[in-house]
């Protein structure tokens, strides 16, 4: 069987190990592949290996061998599904390897903007404190987490573990969920979408990208928002319009924004994100502790394997 890594750098950039995945069959590891190069690359594969290479159904239906697409990542956004699932072709994704790495990236992103660490930091470092007339100097407003509300909007795997970290640092938890009251722990209470902008001090994002989605931030949700409102999205970029976002930080409509996701990554020099006042941007490393890519792989290889055993496990094409 040819199997194909389309981008294999981001997940393994050399400090773990394809060779578990190489005894599966005639693999090749790319470590980046261009849109216009994916057709050569993949031809005769019976099974690619995607992270954020685009798969649509013109290339499936160019691929007539293609019959397994493993997505190196939770969200599966960059395939085709309904497609894949038309064309018989099984897609399958790597849920809950990163959990534990996501919810410290959400308190990352709202620690840094509730202690402004890295401004201050840098104050220091700039002599400020130094040259002080008193022991201590801030020149940003600093917020206590106890007592604030933070409005989860998903509660699946990172959403649920959010929560558990919110809950340990005295937050009121606050979720957009399917799941019924019954099923919610009674620290967590299910409200509205809306409800949940207008309420919540902080806002963090935990859904899939879907039409549905798409987004689901825009001028009309921003302007429920508190001026001292937050949003952290570890999602997907475009879950947010981020020119409304961009214009509700620059005109003080909310406070602050931490994002890990941008709806073009790498993000074009003019998004207009990057220059947005109080916008904190980490490039897409969430997922990317040592210990979750290492979780990813082994993931990726059982996933594969599964599939070869005539068992899939962990199919999106339902
Ligand atoms: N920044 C990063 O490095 C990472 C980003 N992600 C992104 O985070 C997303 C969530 O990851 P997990 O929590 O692990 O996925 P999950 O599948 O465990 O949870 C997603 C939850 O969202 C819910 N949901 C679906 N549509 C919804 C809607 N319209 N409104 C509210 N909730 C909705 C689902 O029912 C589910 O409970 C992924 O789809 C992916 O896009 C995931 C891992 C790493
Ligand atoms: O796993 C995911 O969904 C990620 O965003 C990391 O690629």
């Amino acid at each position: 069987m040819k199997i194909v890594v389309l981008d294999g750098y981001a997940a393994n950039p050399g400090d773990l190990s394809w060779e578990s995945l190489k005894v599966l069959g005639d693999c090749t590891v790319y470590e980046r592949t261009a849109p216009n190069e994916v057709l050569k690359r993949a031809a005769g594969a019976e099974a690619i290996l995607t992270n954020k290479v685009v798969i649509n159904a013109e290339q499936m239906d160019a691929l007539p061998g293609l019959k397994y697409i493993g997505v190196l990542a939770t969200g599966y956004n960059v395939v085709d599904t309904i497609a894949a699932k038309e064309r018989g072709i099984v897609v399958t994704n790597i849920p809950a390897y990163s959990t534990d790495s996501v919810a410290q990236m959400v308190f990352a992103h709202i620690l840094n903007i509730a202690m402004q660490v890295k401004h201050h930091s840098d104050e220091v470092r700039k002599g400020r404190w130094t040259h002080n007339a008193d022991f201590c100097f801030w020149d940003t407003p600093l917020m206590e987490l106890r007592k604030k509300k933070i409005g989860l909007v998903g509660l699946g795997h990172t959403g649920y573990n959010t929560a558990r970290v919110a809950i340990g640092f005295g937050m009121q938890v606050f979720a957009y969920t399917s799941k019924s009251h019954f099923q919610l722990p009674p620290e967590i209470k299910k409200m509205e979408l809306d409800e949940l902008f207008s309420e919540c001090d902080i806002i963090s994002l935990h859904c899939p990208l879907t039409t549905e989605t798409h987004e689901l931030v825009n001028a009309r949700r921003l302007a429920l928002m508190q001026p001292s409102a937050i949003l952290i999205n570890t999602g997907r970029g475009p879950l947010i319009n981020e020119q409304d976002l961009a214009n509700a930080l620059n005109n003080n409509r909310i406070y602050a924004a931490g994002v890990d996701v941008l709806s073009t990554e790498p993000p074009r020099a003019d998004n207009p994100l990057l220059t947005a006042k109080n916008c904190y941007i980490t490039p897409h490393i969430a997922w990317a502790t040592t210990e979750a890519r290492d979780r990813l792989m082994n993931l990726a290889i059982s996933n594969l394997q599964a599939y070869i055993a005539g068992k899939p496990e962990n199919v999106v094409t339902k």
